[in-house]
C-alpha cells in the first residue's frame, strides 16, 4: 500500500528534507504540498501550493497522513483542519506552550495526532538512558547544553524540554537556571540550561552529570536533517494505519 503524505512548510529546512524522504521510498508520496509564501514553486520535482489551499487539498487530495514542521501557531491551524477532515496529523514543530498542547491534545479525540520534538532515534535512545543515569548518580550536579543553527527561533530546544522533563522526573531537582552571568553560583539542586545558536549546525544536545571527583557526559549530534525527515516519514506511515488518541515516536520505534 502507497501511504499518501501531505507536507507543510514545505519550502522550509524540514520541509524540504520530508519531501527528500518520501522521495526516497517507495510505500509513500506526496500528496501535496503547500507553504504560506510559496516563493520556489517545486521543491524536488513536488509543486508548492498556497497555505490557505490547506483544506481544499485535503479534500481533494485524500491524503493518508499530514506532516507539519513550521511553526506552533500554523501546526495549530492545520491540525484543527485535518481533525474537521479525519486526517492523521504528524507534527515536528517545537516551541508549543501550554494552551497549544492541550489544543494539540484535543484533536487527538477525533484523529490520529502524533507529536515528537526529535525524529532522530538516538534522541529516543538519550531520553531513555537520561533518566537511569540521572537516577544512579543522585546528588550530582546536572547541566544540558543545546546547539543549533543561527536561524532556530525557539529556545530551550523541545528536545531539551523534553530531555529535562526526563531529568526532572529522575531526580530531586529545584528548578531550571537558564544561562549565568555576574557574581551568580551555582546552587545545589538547580538544572543549569545553556542555549547555543550558530552558523548551521544541524542539532546538538549534551547532558553533564557531574559529582564525586566524576564526570558523565551524555551527547547526541544530528549531522543531517535528513535523520529528522526520515523519523517523520516512518511516523506518518505508522500513523496512518491507527486509531484517534495521542502518539508519540517512542511508539513508532515500539512497533
Ligand atoms: N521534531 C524534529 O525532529 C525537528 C523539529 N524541528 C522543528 O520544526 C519547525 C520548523 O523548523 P525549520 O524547518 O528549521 O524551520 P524553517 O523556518 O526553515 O521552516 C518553517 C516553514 O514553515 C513555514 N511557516 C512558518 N510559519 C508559518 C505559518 N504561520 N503559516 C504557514 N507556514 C508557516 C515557513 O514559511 P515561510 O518560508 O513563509 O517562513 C517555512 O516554510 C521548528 O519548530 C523546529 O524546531 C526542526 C527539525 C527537526
Ligand atoms: O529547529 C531545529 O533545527 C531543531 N529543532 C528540534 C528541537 O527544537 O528540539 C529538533 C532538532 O534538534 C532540530
Amino acid at each position: 500500500m502507497t501511504t499518501r503524505i501531505g507536507v507543510t512548510g514545505a519550502t522550509g529546512r524540514m520541509g524540504r528534507e520530508v519531501i527528500a524522504a518520501v522521495a526516497e521510498r517507495e510505500d509513500c508520496e506526496v500528496a501535496f504540498a503547500v507553504n504560506r509564501d510559496p516563493d520556489d514553486d517545486n521543491v524536488a520535482g513536488v509543486d508548492v501550493q498556497p497555505a490557505a489551499e490547506f483544506d481544499a487539498l485535503v479534500a481533494d487530495r485524500e491524503p493518508d497522513a499530514v506532516i507539519d514542521f513550521t511553526g506552533p501557531e500554523s501546526a495549530l491551524e492545520y491540525v484543527r483542519a485535518c481533525a474537521e477532515a479525519g486526517v492523521p496529523f504528524v507534527t515536528g514543530t517545537t516551541g508549543f506552550d501550554d494552551d497549544q498542547r492541550e489544543t494539540l491534545q484535543a484533536a487527538s479525540d477525533e484523529i490520529p495526532v502524533l507529536h515528537a520534538p526529535n525524529f532522530a532515534r538516538g534522541v529516543q535512545a538519550l531520553v531513555n538512558v537520561v533518566g537511569d543515569a540521572v537516577q544512579s548518580l543522585e546528588g550530582y550536579d546536572v547541566e544540558l547544553v543545546e546547539t543549533h543553527h543561527n536561524g532556530k527561533r525557539d529556545a530551550p530546544s523541545g528536545t531539551a524540554n523534553r530531555l529535562l522533563e526526563e531529568i526532572e522526573a529522575n531526580g530531586d531537582f529545584k528548578d531550571r537556571k537558564h544561562g549565568r552571568e555576574g557574581f551568580d553560583p551555582r546552587e545545589e539542586g538547580e538544572i543549569g540550561v545553556h542555549v547555543l545558536r550558530a552558523g548551521d549546525i544541524t542539532g546538538e544536545h549534551e547532558i553533564v552529570i557531574a559529582g564525586n571527583h566524576e564526570e558523565v557526559r551524555l551527547t547526541h549530534r544530528a549531522e543531517d536533517r535528513g535523520v529528522f525527515a526520515a523519523g517523520a516519514v516512518d511516523a506518518a506511515v505508522w500513523l496512518a494505519e491507527r486509531e484517534p488518541g495521542s502518539y508519540d515516536f517512542a511508539d513508532v520505534i515500539a512497533s
